[in-house]
């Protein structure tokens, strides 16, 4: 039996291999109208009874082979480009063409194309996709739509939309603004939605909203795509997401989650306050990016002893990430010791890029300490002698030698974050964490790097990475149909990450289990983050599952190719 979809529309997961489906698009899909249709493409893999019945004799090739087959050839195409943006472009135009396949060539090998779709490839896509823009695989919403933004919506083929990601492109990875050229990420956040969590392609949207750029290299670059204007802000911004998020609501009714993707922080914070009052919304960045590390250190504690509140953290980088990872810390920290949450906010510190003390942005304020001035990090790790230390800064080679040579002499075991991405973003490399503290440090990344030789023994970085929660995250919220996200949603996702690390990972280093098994780990994520849903009366689809991880499973789309009479 494959396994249904989150919402099977058209029936088609739920057919079992024998059984024939229908290939819907607006009417029935044939012969060179079939071929063009990504969802129903099957390419070379169309038997000889849908080649008559679908008119496609003499459109295809005589040959017929299976999926598994076309899944070979297209790994070995992938295999043979040393370019890692052909590799990009390859797989785009893969989804174009033939959704299925894509999908099945992204799940059964995840690990070597997760960083061709995603981090680090997809920031060098974002920085060049005027270059390589080929078809709309979202939805544009620019300044020049204000007034009529529900009318773009409604522009988008697909009706029953379940997961939109949105950004604006203003701090793309540790890239900066991209303006429209962002789109990248939304396109490769969503696929992982599919991939990885199993939410059905045809429910995901991908959505940028354009308010212009303040990027001078794209603003002058033929091949850009967006608005020609630097970035409307206040008033302006504010009404055009306004109308966007009414839109959303309007077209797609209460339970569509919208994922904040990427915006800069002077906007990001505000956003998810103002809407996680009216909509269904959750900001990748702050929350999904705390969830992960939260489980990460919850992984590490396994390895290196202690608990959470024993620790001392340094974070480089006080912005969304770093200080949404912070307020989770806290917040877990409190629950287990039952310690106020301001008196775990002050294990707590975080270095930012310049000082101000008399300006501080809201989200910084609950984690400033009276303390000298430091100027710099080195000075901070050898004044405030972290046990952890966590690059959120989005600035590259900052982990420097001398300062994790500090980390390794007053710590046994220094856990060590270099979360920025794309790779040449990352604070240090894995090679750079286990050399410098003599194959002491527990490291994880937000990009991949290779495993590492160090005095003879291999080192297996974790990529400690938004990715392994939002997808099972999402899916969770989804099948509960929950109306809000609650910060004990977060948490759930993390215990239920945290318990999927082994001791054959802690082994190797690892504090993340290989995103071989994602699947499995998001359906339990899924499963953790529904059960609080329903315990917090936030579910609305009722009755309750008797066996959420069973369920959850059932709802994932599966990529295998369906029979069509
Ligand atoms: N691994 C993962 O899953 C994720 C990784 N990230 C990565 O984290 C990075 C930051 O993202 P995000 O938090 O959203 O970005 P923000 O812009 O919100 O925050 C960046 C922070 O870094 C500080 N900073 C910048 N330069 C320096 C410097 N030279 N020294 C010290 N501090 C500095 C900024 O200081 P100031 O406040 O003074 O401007 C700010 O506090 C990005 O590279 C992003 O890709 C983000 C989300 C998830
Ligand atoms: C991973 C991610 O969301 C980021 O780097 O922004
Ligand atoms: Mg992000």
């Amino acid at each position: 039996m494959a396994g249904g979809g989150v919402e099977d529309v058209y029936g088609e997961d739920r057919a079992t291999e024998e059984q024939l489906i229908t290939p819907w698009s607006f009417s029935v899909a044939s012969g060179h109208q079939l071929l063009r249709d990504p969802r129903h493409n099957k390419g070379l893999a169309f038997s000889e009874a849908e080649r008559d019945a679908h008119y496609l004799r003499g459109l295809l090739p005589p040959a017929i082979v299976s999926q598994e087959h076309q899944e070979k050839k297209i790994m070995h195409n992938l295999r043979s480009y040393t370019v890692p943006l052909h590799r990009y472009v390859a797989m785009m135009d893969l989804q174009e063409r033939n959704e299925r396949l894509f999908y099945k060539l992204l799940i059964d090998n995840v690990e070597e194309l997760l960083p061709v779709v995603y981090t680090p490839v997809v920031g060098e896509a974002c920085q060049k996709y005027g270059s390589i823009y080929r078809r709309p695989q979202g939805l544009y919403i620019s300044l020049k739509d204000k007034g009529k933004v529900l009318e773009v919506l409604k522009n988008w083929p697909e009706r029953s939309i379940q997961v939109i990601v949105v950004t604006d492109g203003e701090r793309i990875l540790g890239l900066g603004d991209l303006g429209c050229q962002g789109m990248g990420i939304p396109v490769g956040k969503l696929s992982l939605y599919t991939a990885l969590g199993g939410v059905r392609p045809s429910a995901c949207l991908p959505i940028t909203i354009d308010v212009g750029t303040n990027n001078e290299t794209l603003l002058n670059d033929e091949y850009y795509i967006g608005l020609r204007q630097r970035r409307a802000t206040g008033e302006e911004y504010h009404e055009l997401l306004q109308e966007f998020m009414n839109a959303v609501k309007q077209n797609y009714g209460e339970k569509v989650l919208v994922q904040f993707e990427d915006f800069a922080n002077h906007n990001a914070f505000d956003l998810l306050a103002k809407y996680s009052k009216s909509h269904l919304v959750f900001n990748d960045d702050i929350q999904g990016t705390a969830s992960v590390v939260l489980a990460g250190l919850l992984a590490a504690l396994r390895m290196i002893g202690g608990g959470l509140v024993d620790q001392t953290y340094l974070f480089l980088g006080a912005g969304e990430a770093g200080t949404g990872i912070a307020e989770l810390i806290a917040l877990e920290m409190s629950k287990h010791t039952e310690l106020p949450v301001d008196d775990c906010r002050k294990k707590i510190w975080l270095v930012d890029s310049k000082s101000r003390k008399e300006s501080l942005q809201h989200f910084k304020k609950p984690f400033a300490h009276e303390h000298e001035e430091l100027k710099t990090l080195l000075e901070a790790v050898q004044s405030i002698k972290p046990t952890v230390l966590i690059g959120t800064s989005g600035v590259g080679k900052t982990f420097t030698q001398e300062v994790i040579e500090a980390m390794a002499s007053f710590n046994e075991k220094p856990v060590i974050f270099s979360l920025s991405n794309p790779t040449s973003h990352s604070e240090c490399t894995a090679e750079e964490a286990y050399t410098w503290s003599k194959g002491t440090a527990v490291f994880a990344s937000g990009s991949p790097f290779d495993p590492v030789e160090y005095e003879g023994k291999t080192f297996v970085p974790g990529q400690s990475n938004n990715a392994y929660v939002f997808p099972g995250f999402g899916l969770g919220v989804v099948i509960s149909g929950a109306i809000r996200v609650h910060d004990d949603m977060l948490l759930a996702a993390s215990e239920a990450l945290a318990e999927e690390a082994t001791q054959e990972n802690f082994d190797k280093g690892l504090i993340f289990p290989p995103f071989t098994n994602i699947r499995k780990i998001s359906a339990s994520i899924a499963a953790k983050v529904a059960a609080k849903a329903y315990d917090l009366g936030l579910a609305s689809r009722l009755p309750r599952p008797d066996d959420l991880v069973k369920y959850a499973e059932s709802c994932m789309y599966t990529p295998l190719y369906r029979s069509y009479r």
